[in-house]
């Protein structure tokens, strides 16, 4: 199934003594293993000769051993641990790695190289229970799977540095590109490389066959299989290590299809990406290769953008609604279907989402429900109808488009689930037209939600800004603008208001009209803005000293009036007096000059006689009058 490198041309490439290749201790371990007779102790002492291969494989023997009690300490007992075999592959991938982390060819980046590798690796070691394999033989293969495109750079670095560029600009299959330039491409030298190193034929397959595993023609459920996809997901699980935030959301579709194969989503699936991306630091630092911060997984798939723009190079994505690309959170679907049904998501242009189908699973959808929400009548812990009945209650599950899928048999059941809440129900089989179409409605109801929501917070804004102006615009006219006190008009609809209420219900009141003595003299001789400010300081005076319930305002000119509510004759005599009192105390002054204030008031208390408040401004008006007449800076009640 593989096509290796033909062996005489392989033998020439060797010659040049440019192909990669373990030096050192790596060398003298691959030739003492491929002899029958070798003994653990000559391997020990081979270690033992390089401390710092002897101390990364300690590391190594002590992470597979996690969940000892006790960690192993002794090299020879590291060894017997890990077993002599994956002892050498271990040292290959690390000594190829030590001696080639940088080369000859301009165009391929050994740093990201090397990176990429080493997180393949680790991601790999996560993987090893799906795979069922070792997580030292799984983390070499990881590690070494790509070595096939070093050795080319390393072989050939000027003419492969220009396929690199025409594979990058004419976006195409480096492969392709390989064997029309070299007559062989990175996987078939890879896989002749890794052959002579002695590396198991089961991991060079997978190897080989990882970049496309869907045509490598491995039984279905073989262990070959899960391998190849196992190192095809930690490959792809790489790139989002190794992306940038913007160019990682583009490749998560593609990671959580290739997760959903192997059977890993929801928590699972957080924990293991967050744990790899810890440990790939951690080995980085080790290893002195580049790595960088992932932010937990969760919050990534949290922060994808909802509406991120559609890439046109995927033909599959033309013509979607609105070319916008939504989560869409896949719960319940029997493990059988589960591929294709992600596959066909992300072919759609939406980003699938697994949940596991457990209870756990189902709460994380009922709490952060996705845009979409596709679940399975049949799926486990909880009726299809309940789990819309309960999301319909959340805040966000309000939101959320609710896609059913219903097997023939569970059809009698589609009536109740819609009645419960679900936006829309289809039945299996499903073909990729079908739910083409639905999605495609699901989006457009979506974008109808979102654009009533922005409309509706777009009215409530304008309402509230509208109060605000109208609120401001009212109180402008209802206030005078130099002493800020209520103006004329508000103080006489006060006034006309309290006189009917305190003559409905037998209360006194009384008004008052307040006019400063010879204000005319204060403005000729200390000119305008003199008088202003005597006004305005007049304004405070009786602004401070009034109770609560009484209204002064601005009557016009140099005039002020109160309307005193609850106030009978005495009452209000006795304020009108307060007032000229305090008035003429006060030092009201003018740059720094005192200016003589004195006051006329004329008090009006209601009588219950008058015909309107009107009658109460004239009696105030008129003994107002008679204060100025009598002298000045007096108060005459209205009888
Ligand atoms: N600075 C200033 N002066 C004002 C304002 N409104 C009215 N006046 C002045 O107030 C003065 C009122 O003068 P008069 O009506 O003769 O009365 P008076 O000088 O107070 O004398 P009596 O009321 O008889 O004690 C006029 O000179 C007006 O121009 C104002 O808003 N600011």
């Amino acid at each position: 199934m593989i096509s290796f490198v033909d062996p005489e041309r392989y033998r020439l490439m060797k010659a040049t003594g440019k192909l990669p290749s373990p030096k050192g201790v790596a060398f003298a371990i691959i030739t003492l293993l491929q002899r029958d007779d070798f003994r653990v102790l000559e391997l020990v002492r081979l270690v033992q000769s390089d401390p710092a291969i002897a101390g990364r494989l300690l590391k190594f023997a002590n992470a597979a051993a996690f969940g000892r009690t006790r960690p192993i300490v002794s090299l020879q007992r590291a060894i017997v641990a890990l077993g002599s075999f994956k002892v050498r592959d271990l040292v290959i991938g690390l000594s190829v790695m030590h001696s080639h982390k940088t080369g000859q060819c301009a165009e391929f980046d050994y740093t990201s190289f090397w990176s990429h590798s080493l997180a393949t690796g680790i991601a790999c070691q996560e993987l090893a229970r799906f795979a069922q394999i070792s997580s030292e033989d799984i983390f070499t293969i990881g590690l070494l799977t790509r070595v096939g495109e070093l050795a080319m750079a390393s072989l050939y670095p000027d003419e492969y540095a220009a396929v690199l560029i025409a594979a990058r600009e004419l976006q195409q299959d480096l492969a392709t590109l390989e064997r029309e330039r070299f007559d062989m491409d990175h996987r078939q030298l890879g896989a002749s490389m890794l052959a002579e190193w002695g590396l198991p034929d089961m991991l060079i397959q997978a190897a080989y066959h990882q970049e496309q595993p869907d045509v490598a023609g491995f039984p279905d459920g073989s262990r070959l299989q899960t391998l190849t996809h196992s190192l095809n997901f930690a490959c792809s699980l790489a790139e989002i290590c190794m992306a940038d935030e913007e160019a990682r959301w583009s490749l998560l579709p593609g990671l959580l299809t290739r997760a959903a194969r192997l059977g890993v989503g929801g928590d699972a699936l957080n924990d293991m990406v967050d744990r790899m991306s810890r440990r790939w630091r951690e080995w980085g630092a080790t290893l002195q290769v580049r790595t960088q911060e992932l932010p937990p997984f969760a919050e990534i798939l949290a922060a994808s953008p909802p509406s991120l723009r559609v890439s046109a190079a995927n033909p599959e994505q033309t013509g979607k609604a609105a070319g916008q690309r939504l989560q869409v959170q896949v719960l319940g679907v029997p493990a059988a279907e589960l591929p294709t049904l992600m596959e066909q998501i992300e072919q759609l242009g939406h980003l699938p989402v697994l949940l596991d189908s457990t209870p756990e699973g189902l709460k994380q959808a009922l709490r952060q429900p996705a845009q979409i929400v596709i679940a399975d009548m049949s799926m486990p812990g909880l009726k299809a109808a309940a789990f819309c009945r309960i999301l319909r209650q959340t805040s966000a599950g309000k939101e959320t488009y609710a896609l059913l899928l219903a097997s023939p048999e569970s059809e009698g059941h589609i009536v109740e689930a819609i009645d419960a809440g679900a936006d829309d129900v289809l039945v299996k089989p499903l073909t990729v037209q079908t739910l083409r179409v639905r999605l495609n409605t699901a989006t457009r109801m979506i974008l109808l939600r979102a654009e009533i929501q922005r409309e509706r917070r777009g009215i409530m804004r304008s309402t509230g800004e509208f109060a605000v102006a109208h609120k401001r615009l009212l109180q402008d006219a209802l206030t005078d603008t130099l002493t800020q006190l209520p103006n004329r008009r508000h103080g006489l609809d006060f006034l006309a208001s309290e006189w009917a209420f305190s003559q409905s219900n037998a209360l006194p009141m009384a008004f008052l009209l307040l006019d400063i003595d010879h204000f005319k003299r204060i403005n000729d001789s200390h000119g305008h803005p003199a008088g202003d400010a005597v006004l305005r300081q007049l304004a405070d005076l009786l602004k401070r000293t009034s109770r609560g319930e009484d209204l002064v305002f601005r009557y016009g000119g140099e005039e002020f009036a109160a309307v005193l509510p609850n106030a009978n004759a005495r009452a209000a005599a006795q304020i009108a007096e307060r007032i000229r009192a305090m008035v003429e105390k006060y030092d009201f002054v003018w740059e720094h000059q005192a200016l003589p204030v004195s006051v006329s008031i004329g008090v009006a208390p209601a009588l219950g006689s008058e015909k309107d408040s009107q009658a109460l401004i004239q009696a105030a008006d008129a003994a107002l009058y008679q204060a100025k007449n009598e002298g000045r800076n007096r108060v005459i009640v209205a009888s």
